[in-house]
């Protein structure tokens, strides 16, 4: 029987299946359906190819493809939904101290839990609360001592839970507080509640995408005009200046121990700057422009569906001349009171807050540009999810910089492009 790359006597031709849909957002994208059998006739870059499907050529995003002999392979040694989502090594993780000391090490986000709580005190009172991902059990230890909710159900997948029932019974909580193993997706609360709280954020705010579980268990379990906490939630971008980053990584090249290694300077390029920089530090003066939330999420209206694809748009001035090294972000979540016009708490993970273990994250430009006052800065961000490995997802900023230099007496605006597609996961 003749394959179609032979019906198609194109050696070049491979076919792919498509693991999920696609909704093209320009018209010289393809759309297809999970399952689609495409015809992939170039690879012009590793994130869009050129396919065929129906006889319609048009770019489609690689990550959404399979080789059609490895879907079958994955067909035969089906990868599981637990092997996508990496479920053994992500809840193996929380199932050590290491993660949860750095947790509840970090004051500014356990403070900030705490004082929502204390805020809201009074109106917990008779309230039945879910702690989704409650890890030790901080949060739901909090609800018991410093307010007087009705119940407390502190889900937790990991093996952690049997050590946070002990430290629910060690500090005098167990009539409030019921700890319950499993899948907050999966495991049956006793009841509806009035409030879900949960400390999902990850890097970039998505990362992990444990916020898929909080808007299932949103859907099942919140009572109607329940609260959620934290009730929004926006992603923050800046561009910026990374001096130190750029000499460590790029600069050190030029004249190690009297030496010329800069032939090596694209290799740093690819290895260094085409990763997001989780652990960045930026200081406020790094910052070529004000900050501008580039996503905003409503988390009482945010769909599981939405996640695939969130785009934001940003337009950035230029205030003082310096070196656009790349963008850095961070994000910020609000509580609100439950108290119709009650105060919102904020825990803002920005360079102007106190710091955070997210700290914040850095996209390298692949080469730095000179700006001027003046400049702007104006483009999108794309955050794009993995149709196969559920807690990863790519990060797509382009970017166009419109500069006004007064050289010759008239205004050009030259026009620089850029894009940077960064994969964001582990
Ligand atoms: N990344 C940040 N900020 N927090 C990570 C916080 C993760 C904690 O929540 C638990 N967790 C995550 N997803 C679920 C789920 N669907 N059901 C039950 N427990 C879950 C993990 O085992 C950690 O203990």
């Amino acid at each position: 029987m003749q394959t179609e790359k032979e019906k198609q006597g194109d050696t070049s031709v491979e076919e792919y299946v498509a693991l999920s849909n696609f909704s093209g957002s320009s018209s010289d994208q393809l759309c297809f359906n999970s399952g689609d059998r495409l015809l992939v006739h170039a690879k012009p870059s590793s994130e869009w190819w050129w396919a065929e499907l129906y006889g319609v050529r048009g770019y489609v995003p690689a990550s959404y493809l399979r080789q059609d002999a490895a879907a079958e392979e994955e067909e035969d040694n089906h990868t599981s939904l637990e092997d996508q989502w990496q479920d053994e090594e992500y809840f193996g993780s929380y199932g050590t101290l290491r993660l949860h000391l750095e947790m509840l090490s970090d004051k500014s986000r356990t403070e900030a839990y705490r004082k929502v709580i204390v805020s809201n005190s009074a109106s917990l009172r008779s309230k039945v609360v879910m702690d989704l991902g409650c890890g030790t059990g901080i949060i739901s230890l909090f609800c018991a001592q410093l307010a007087q909710p009705s119940e407390v159900y502190a889900v937790e997948a990991s093996s952690m839970a049997e050590y946070t029932r002990q430290l629910v019974k060690q500090n005098g909580c167990e009539q409030v507080v019921t700890v319950l193993q499993g899948r907050a997706e999966e495991i049956e609360l006793p009841k509806q509640v009035d409030v879900l709280v949960s400390e999902w954020m990850g890097n970039c705010l998505l990362f992990e995408f444990m916020v898929e579980s909080v808007l299932l268990a949103r859907d099942r379990w919140l009572k109607e005009g329940g609260v959620m906490w934290p009730s929004s939630a926006a992603l923050t971008l800046v561009p910026c200046q990374a001096n130190s980053y750029y000499a460590e990584k790029m600069t050190f090249w030029e004249q190690p121990y009297g030496l010329d290694f800069t032939p090596l300077q694209p290799l740093a390029q690819q290895e260094f700057f085409t990763k997001p920089k989780f652990n960045h530090v930026i200081e406020p003066d790094d910052c070529l422009t004000a900050p501008s939330d580039v996503l905003c999420l409503d988390m009482y209206t945010l769909q599981v569906k939405d996640l695939e694809e969130i785009k934001g748009q940003f337009h950035f001035c230029v205030e003082k001349p310096g070196v656009f090294h790349g963008f850095t972000s961070w994000f910020t979540v609000h509580f609100e009171s439950l108290e119709t016009g009650g105060a919102t708490v904020e825990l803002n993970t920005g360079p102007n807050s106190q710091p955070t273990h997210w700290k914040q994250t850095l996209f390298m430009l692949d080469r730095p540009v000179s700006v001027h006052a003046g400049d702007s800065i104006s483009g999108t961000i794309l955050l794009r999810r993995n149709p196969f490995w559920r807690r990863h997802m790519t990060i797509t900023l382009h970017w166009s910089i419109n500069s006004c230099k007064k050289e010759t007496d008239n205004c050009q605006a030259n026009h620089r492009l850029g894009q940077r597609v960064s994969p964001c996961g582990g």
